[in-house]
């Protein structure tokens, strides 16, 4: 991947915190990704963060067809800060992956999505701010502030919501800046048509069809994305078992049709696909000998701790759907409905294309001997490299 067109850290005029908004490349259009809340240990570690996952961007951008780069913003929070709890305190900042391959309780006490320690507020409608620990988050200014640096970018980033933001927020930035997504609605149930196009995929790979009906699937983490993806599953005849550490969330597993269990018993549950849809970070060196799943295949950004971790799912014979590819629903859905005014049947076909797309590095990484990370990182590498024509009508 190539170094970053541009990069921003600029303190926040009106509320003091460092913004970070980090454009990696532009080279198929304008850049899109998310706006990222959270406590970080310094602004250097959002730096790192929004590097990180704006490098991502690129990729899950071109590996989805989407005629766009790869960027991301993050606020950089302190310690004991916390924004609006209308809504609470998101549990993506409560929890942290344990060491050993549990999970740690704690706030902020541990790597989320790799680098943020934990999330200030959450997406939400209110706006008030909050006072913890004596940091006071005025999250409307909070807002403005990534605004003005989204605007002052001068159209290279289209911001939209991440970890810690929601739809209310790109409103609220969307007062600063025409270049925001997200601000109609919630991307989950795009997300998880996006992924239950992945796991068809994974699926037929695995067992030589793409029906869902009698396998089995652990979904872990069931937010925004998640209750979808239980749902969708349970319909297609799934048998579904999930978990979240918010256990507020029995009653709609239940509902639904699934059986609900603790995170522990959720990771490393006998089932056919392993369905990651909270934190990053949840395949690791420590976590990856307990599976006892035959794919992978969810939402959840970042899920390897590190690129070596492919590899010991490779050698463990557990077939893994980069995340970048299964979990772009969310983006393509936002970028083609918002900036391309896209027809919903048009939309839908480009989510459900995700299968395609799987089926193709799946197919690639079995005829180079490699793993399916590496064929996807080869696959967006030649798309970025390319002066791709672009599929989509301009703006
Ligand atoms: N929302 C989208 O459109 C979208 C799109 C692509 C990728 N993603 C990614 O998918 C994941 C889920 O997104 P979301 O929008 O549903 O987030 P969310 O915050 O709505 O839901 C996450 C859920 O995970 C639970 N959780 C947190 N830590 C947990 C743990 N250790 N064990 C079990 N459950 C835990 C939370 O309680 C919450 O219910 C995130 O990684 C996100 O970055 C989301």
């Amino acid at each position: 991947m190539p170094i970053h067109q541009r990069v921003v850290v600029e303190r926040g005029t009106r509320s003091g915190f460092p913004i970070v908004v980090a454009v990696h490349s532009t080279a198929l259009g304008q850049a899109v990704g998310g706006c990222r809340m959270a406590v970080y240990r310094d602004w250097r570690a959002g730096l790192d963060d929004a590097l990180r996952l704006s490098t991502a961007m690129t990729s899950k951008a071109a590996l989805a067809g989407l005629p766009h780069g790869g960027g991301a913003a993050v606020v950089v929070l302190p310690r004991g800060a916390f924004g609006n709890t209308a809504g609470g305190l998101t549990a993506d900042g409560s929890m942290a992956w344990g060491p050993t391959g549990g999970m740690a309780e704690g706030v902020a006490g541990g790597p989320m999505d790799g680098m943020a320690e934990g999330v200030a507020g959450g997406p939400m409608d209110g706006m008030a701010g909050g006072l913890a620990g004596g940091v006071a988050v005025d999250r409307r200014a909070v807002l403005h502030d990534v605004g003005d640096v989204v605007r002052n970018l001068g159209g290279v980033f289209s911001i939209g919501p991440d970890v810690g933001t929601g739809p209310a927020d790109m409103r609220v930035i969307g007062e600063r800046t025409d270049h925001v997504l997200g601000r109609a609605g919630d991307s989950g149930p795009a997300a998880a048509a996006g992924v239950v196009a992945a796991i068809q995929a994974v699926v037929a790979d695995r067992f030589g069809s793409p029906s869902l009906s009698g396998r089995t699937f652990a979904v872990l983490g069931v937010g925004r994305v998640g209750v979808h993806l239980v749902d969708l599953l349970s319909a297609a005849g799934g048998k579904v078992l999930a978990a979240d550490v918010d256990g507020a969330r029995r009653t709609v597993v239940e509902s639904l049709g699934a059986t609900w269990t603790d995170p522990r018993t959720c990771l490393t549950a006998d089932v056919d696909v392993l369905v990651p849809a909270a934190l990053g970070g949840v395949l690791t060196a420590a976590t990856v000998p307990t599976l006892r799943c035959a794919a992978v295949a969810g939402p959840a950004n970042a899920q390897l701790d590190e690129p070596a971790t492919a590899d010991l799912l490779h050698e463990r014979g557990i077939l893994w759907a980069p995340d970048v590819v299964a979990g772009s629903g969310g983006i393509i859905h936002a970028v083609a409905t918002e900036l391309h005014r896209e027809t919903p049947p048009r939309v839908a076909a480009r989510v459900a294309g995700i299968g395609d797309t799987l089926t193709r590095i799946l197919d690639a990484a079995r005829e180079t001997s490699s793993t399916p990370a590496a064929a996807a990182s080869r696959l967006a590498g030649f798309l970025i490299g390319e002066p791709v024509a672009s599929t989509m009508a301009a703006c």
